[in-house]
């Protein structure tokens, strides 16, 4: 019988390794010792230790360039949120998805850690210190949530411990740090043009943020920690700072922080959310006339007017989880990395 040679335990690959997280991520493999590939469908930066193959990851050739003498597979690839692209959201995050593991069998990758999201579980209602076993979302609040529910399902089901390949999903939250275009450039976004003075609902609603560093704390351990005998094993992990704040005072800490003034008019949620629907709808018909991207889209409303936050005992336990920048140093060091973005700059 033919013996399958084992690649290093210390070569990885990270698809989606130019985007935000994926690059901290990678950052953070190549001061552990790992030598890391880079699979994305653009190039955004260099370092050594660390080679880079452009290609789509609906392409399965391309991919088993990369995936060669690997042994761990972190796949943090996914088009943006924002795109609200039907097609675009089933091609890469369902048949690209499908397209990796399929390719992760045939170059003998051992691991295949995904990251997930806890927004898998989110109608646009309250959800509080959920644990990972809540049904996911039956209703999903949008294409992308939808998707990324396929994706977790997918990737959990072809964990094999006979096949020696095993899989694991980290369901991170509202990630934010240094080089996230989503988050505080939207925000800064909605300020300058004057968005930025109301506080939908009460304001008390409860919700994660998750600096990016925890989130890439929580990869690693995740695959260092996967073994045949682990209880890691097709399990899905949220992975956020443990410390849920209130989700207006965190946007006024960032904007403050910023040069800007806090929002501090109260609007009703259901009038607002009513009125983000009518234009997603408007934006929706006039599609193929004109491209309108509305600020407040409902999936950003319900985001901003409920309490989500979850719990992360179980990646305590199971993997020895703690949250390694806490909330304050984190909102800080963000704040910081935005020079360009200061009110005035
Ligand atoms: N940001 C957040 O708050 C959260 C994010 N997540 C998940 O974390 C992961 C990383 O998110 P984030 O870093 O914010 O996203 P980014 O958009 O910054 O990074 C994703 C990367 O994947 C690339 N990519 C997209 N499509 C393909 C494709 N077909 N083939 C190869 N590469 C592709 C993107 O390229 P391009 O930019 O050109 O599209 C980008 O470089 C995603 O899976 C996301 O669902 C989960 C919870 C919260
Ligand atoms: C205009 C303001 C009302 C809101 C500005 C901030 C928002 C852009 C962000 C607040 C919560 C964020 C978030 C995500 C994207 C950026 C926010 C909406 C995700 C949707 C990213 C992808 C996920 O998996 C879930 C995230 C939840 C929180």
């Amino acid at each position: 019988m033919a013996t399958r040679i084992r690649p290093s335990n210390k070569r990885c690959a990270v698809i989606g390794g130019s985007g935000f997280l994926g690059r901290h991520l990678v950052e953070r493999l190549v001061d552990r010792g790992y030598a890391v590939a880079v699979f994305d469908i653009r190039q955004s930066y260099e370092l050594p230790g660390v080679t880079f193959y452009q290609g789509d990851l609906c392409d399965k050739h391309a991919l088993l360039v990369a995936l060669k003498d690997v042994s761990i597979v972190f796949h943090c690839a996914s088009p943006a949120p924002a795109s609200d692209d039907r097609a675009l959201f089933q091609r890469v995050n369902i048949d690209g998805t499908r397209t990796v593991i399929q390719a992760c069998h045939e170059a003998g990758v051992q691991k295949l850690v995904l990251t997930s999201s806890a927004s898998v579980v989110f109608e646009g209602t309250d959800i509080k210190n959920a644990k990972e076993d809540l049904p996911y979302a039956k209703r999903p609040i949008d294409y992308y949530t939808e998707t990324k529910i396929q994706q977790e399902k997918m990737v959990l089901e072809a964990c094999s411990k006979e096949n020696d390949f095993l899989t694991v999903a980290i369901r991170p939250h509202g990630i934010f740090g240094p080089r996230d275009p989503q988050l505080v450039p939207i925000l800064v976004d909605a300020a300058r043009r004057g968005k930025m003075k109301f506080i939908i609902g009460d304001g008390c609603n409860l919700v994660d943020f998750t600096y990016v560093e925890n989130v890439v704390h929580g990869h690693i351990l995740a695959a260092e920690r996967l073994k045949t005998d682990s209880p890691l094993c097709a399990q899905a992990y949220h992975i956020t700072n443990d410390e849920p704040v209130r989700f207006w005072d965190f946007m006024s800490q960032i904007l403050v922080g910023l040069g800007y003034s806090a929002p501090r008019y109260h609007l009703p949620y259901m009038l607002v959310y009513g009125i983000a629907l009518l234009l997603w709808l408007m934006a929706f018909i006039m599609r193929p006339l004109v491209q309108i991207k509305p600020t407040f889209t409902p999936m950003r409303v319900a985001l901003a007017g409920t309490h989500h936050y979850y719990s992360c005992a179980r990646a305590k336990q199971d993997m020895g989880y703690q949250p390694v920048v806490p909330l304050k140093e984190a909102i800080a060091r963000t704040v910081e990395s935005y020079p360009h973005l200061r009110k005035g700059a």
